[in-house]
């Protein structure tokens, strides 16, 4: 007998929380967690009691590093909470969140606005047509400005943002709030943790602010809303639940961008928040349904839409290791129940699974549950083989979802066991590590046999190393860190390859002639089989694939990967008795290695978007070091006596450069940045790069 849901479908959220870095998400997501009864005791995060950031580095670093998915219930609704990471060597952990959830609250702090990061996680919900709501916190800090900060929004994203709410005081006179639709302000009283608030009428020199404040929000929303700008024109009375139903369209439109104002901090604002994750973010049933093919008939595109009653279908979008359970998968279900003990298929994979427990996680503490429905997160144990981006579907029902995409990794190290005893136990950690990370990869070059991990900045590789230790009891020595370079075909060329070997017996033959075509930039490795008339035979097609890929992974300049490729094998020949598999594969990497003398091949590098803020009178020095740095200035922005400098540099260039700018600045320089794109790198450089790496430039 299948048991019954505990919410309905339109009274569950799935959000995440996403921000610059120390804009306040993990303080936030803390005060939810309390006010919804989850925990007992408000834990600050720079005492490194916090309940969310439970991994020990976590707690030591005082920053989020994994995203932990936690369940509360606020009035009667289901909330799943992400908390995501802020720092950007973590991007695509946030990535692989917005994959699963249906709207978002973006925080950020009241003094700084929009940052860096804001912009990079708020392009990354428009990627993913997430709704949001935004929550400027810290409005008790010094210099904190609602009005400036909705601004910010307005500029730099360029996105509609309508306050829904007017603070009342800030810095150290911030009280409380002032609510636009219900026209009532909520005072909160200084003892308490933020629990009780005073429901007051509007003080009276706040009269005439929210009045505007109130009418820009009813115009805004009539602007996007047909419903209300109808009863705007008739001159209608716009009633609260008209305002609030035009909101809820426009918000999940992303035509609207509803603004709260608070202090996780000093316990204000937050629930009123809350009350908006409800009222303007969607439920399962509101979003745009999920894409999937079907293998079953060829491929066939399907919609996949929020159901108990369909066959179970879900997304593997997180694995984490538990030091007593062992590997715990988290799974968005998208339709469908699925009871503990059950088996599954990983249609991704082709293989069966069994679901041998569900957990729903609050932190680091689970509740076993009997069974999952669809719209949920959860957790399971059990699962074997399943990666991030894998579909779990219904046995009989196998479906593909629309899986993730990873970024290539920009940034490398050696490393090394300090004993032989060590070799193994690397190998296993490296291997779990990166089934929890698939922004990090680990390799062992099999002539050398020295391993090389790699990732997306210094700080996650930092991390992974001191995971090894704690929680595999791995030393492991590092070299420096390298850029991870790729390499690149620079024209149009075709080529052959052949292969032919006598000796004795059985000899080989593989013959084959291939066009290649530089691809644009993120597109990968395409094969194309054009051969007509059988002059390769059909099995052996397979073959020259696999060979151009294995080839591929050690570059044709430097021994590194050549990426963004298409190849199509257009003729060749065989012969009777002596073709093989392996001749083909042979022949297809010659091929490869043929073209790539006249093809012009490149090395490519990570180039970094750098956004650095340094007080005025550094300007000067501080743009001398990034032109140095083979750097580009994009852009600046003057705040406060404070200049924002926006650039591309390659990372080649970028380490140590946070000492150099301390000692440029005086130490009030601060900078953050990402990966951007791979460009070539210049000629004289690519010489040095290809003579260091033992080859002939
Ligand atoms: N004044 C003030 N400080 C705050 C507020 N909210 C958070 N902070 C402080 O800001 C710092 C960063 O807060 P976190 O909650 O860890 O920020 P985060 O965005 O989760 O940071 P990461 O997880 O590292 O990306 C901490 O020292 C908090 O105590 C606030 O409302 N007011």
């Amino acid at each position: 007998m299948a048991n019954k849901r505990a919410f309905p479908l339109d009274k569950t959220r799935n959000i995440g929380i996403v921000a610059h870095i120390d804009a306040g998400k993990t303080t936030t997501t803390e005060r939810v967690l309390y006010y919804t009864g989850r925990i007992h005791k408000i834990g600050e995060t720079h005492d490194g009691a916090s309940q969310m950031d439970f991994m020990e580095e976590e707690k030591e670093r005082g920053i989020t590093i994994q995203s932990a998915a936690t369940t509360a219930e606020w009035k009667g609704y289901r909330v799943n909470i992400i908390d995501t990471p802020g720092h950007v060597d973590f991007t695509a952990e946030v990535e692989r969140s917005l994959r699963v959830l249906d709207g978002g609250i973006v925080v950020m702090d009241g003094e700084a606005g929009v940052e860096p990061q804001t912009e990079t996680v708020w392009r990354q919900c428009s990627d993913f047509s997430v709704p949001r709501i935004v929550f400027i916190n810290k409005m008790d800090k010094m210099g904190a400005d609602f009005d400036w900060s909705v601004q910010t929004i307005k500029d730099r994203l360029h996105a509609n943002a309508v306050p829904v709410q007017v603070p009342i005081g800030a810095e150290s006179d911030f009280e409380g709030v002032i609510d636009l639709v219900t026209m009532k302000a909520y005072v909160y009283d200084e003892d308490k943790e933020g629990e009780n608030w005073d429901t007051v009428e509007i003080p009276a020199d706040y009269q005439e602010k929210a009045q505007a404040a109130r009418e820009s929000m009813i115009e805004a929303v009539a602007d996007v809303d047909d419903d209300v700008m109808g009863k705007f024109l008739e001159g209608e009375e716009i009633t609260e639940e008209d305002i609030k139903a035009g909101i809820r369209r426009a918000t999940l439109n992303l035509e609207l961008y509803p603004v709260y104002a608070g202090s996780a901090y000093k316990n204000k604002g937050v629930q009123m928040m809350m009350d908006g994750v409800i009222d303007y973010l969607p439920s399962p049933l509101e979003v745009r349904p999920y894409m999937a093919t079907d293998p079953e008939n060829g491929d066939e595109q399907v919609e996949v839409r929020a159901d108990d009653k369909g066959p179970f279908a879900a997304l593997a979008f997180k694995i984490m290791t538990d030091p007593y359970v062992g590997r715990l998968t988290f799974i968005r279900v998208y339709r469908g129940t699925l009871e503990s003990g059950s088996y599954i298929l990983n249609a991704t994979k082709d293989k069966r699974e069994r679901a041998g427990r569900l957990v729903q996680m609050h932190s680091d503490q689970r509740q076993e549950i009997p069974e999952v429905f669809s719209g949920d997160i959860a957790a399971t144990i059990g699962l074997k083989n399943t990666t991030t981006g894998d579909s779990l579907t219904d046995v009989d029902h196998p479906l593909i979802l629309e899986s993730m995409e990873f970024p290539e990794p920009v940034i490398q190290v050696s490393i090394e066991p300090k004993t032989k005893a060590d070799q193994n136990k690397m190998n296993t950690a490296l291997q779990k590590l990166s089934e929890e990370d698939p922004t990090f990869q680990a390799n062992t070059d099999p002539e050398t046999g020295q391993t090389i991990i790699a990732g997306m900045g210094e700080l996650q590789l930092n991390i992974i190393i001191e995971r090894m230790r704690r929680e595999f009891g791995v030393d492991a020595s590092i070299g420096a860190p390298q850029v991870a370079y790729r390499e690149a075909f620079g024209k149009q060329v075709s080529a052959e390859g052949k292969f032919v070997r006598q000796s004795g017996g059985k000899g080989q033959y593989g013959d084959v002639y291939i066009e290649f075509t530089p691809n644009a930039e993120g597109e990968g490795f395409e094969f194309e089989d054009a051969i007509v008339g059988g002059v390769v035979p059909r099995e052996y097609i397979p073959s020259v694939e696999q060979g151009l890929k294995e080839a591929m992974e050690n570059g044709v300049l430097a021994g590194y990967p050549l990426i963004d490729l298409k190849a199509k094998l257009y003729d060749g020949s065989y012969h009777d008795v002596d073709s093989s598999e392996a001749a083909f594969k042979i022949a297809a990497s010659l091929a490869l290695r043929e073209a790539a003398k006249k093809a012009d091949p490149k090395i490519l590098e990570p180039i970094m978007k750098v956004d650095i803020r340094v007080p005025e009178e550094y300007m000067g020095d501080v743009m001398g070091q990034v032109t140095a740095r083979r750097g580009n200035i994009e852009g600046m922005e003057a705040r406060d006596g404070a200049e924002d400098i926006h650039a591309m540099v390659p990372l080649a260039e970028m380490f140590g450069y946070v000492t150099d700018l301390r000692s440029a600045t005086q130490g009030r320089g601060t900078f953050t940045m990402s990966f951007d794109h791979y460009t070539a790198v210049p000629k004289n450089i690519q010489e040095d790069i290809i003579k260091q790496n033992g080859g002939e430039a």
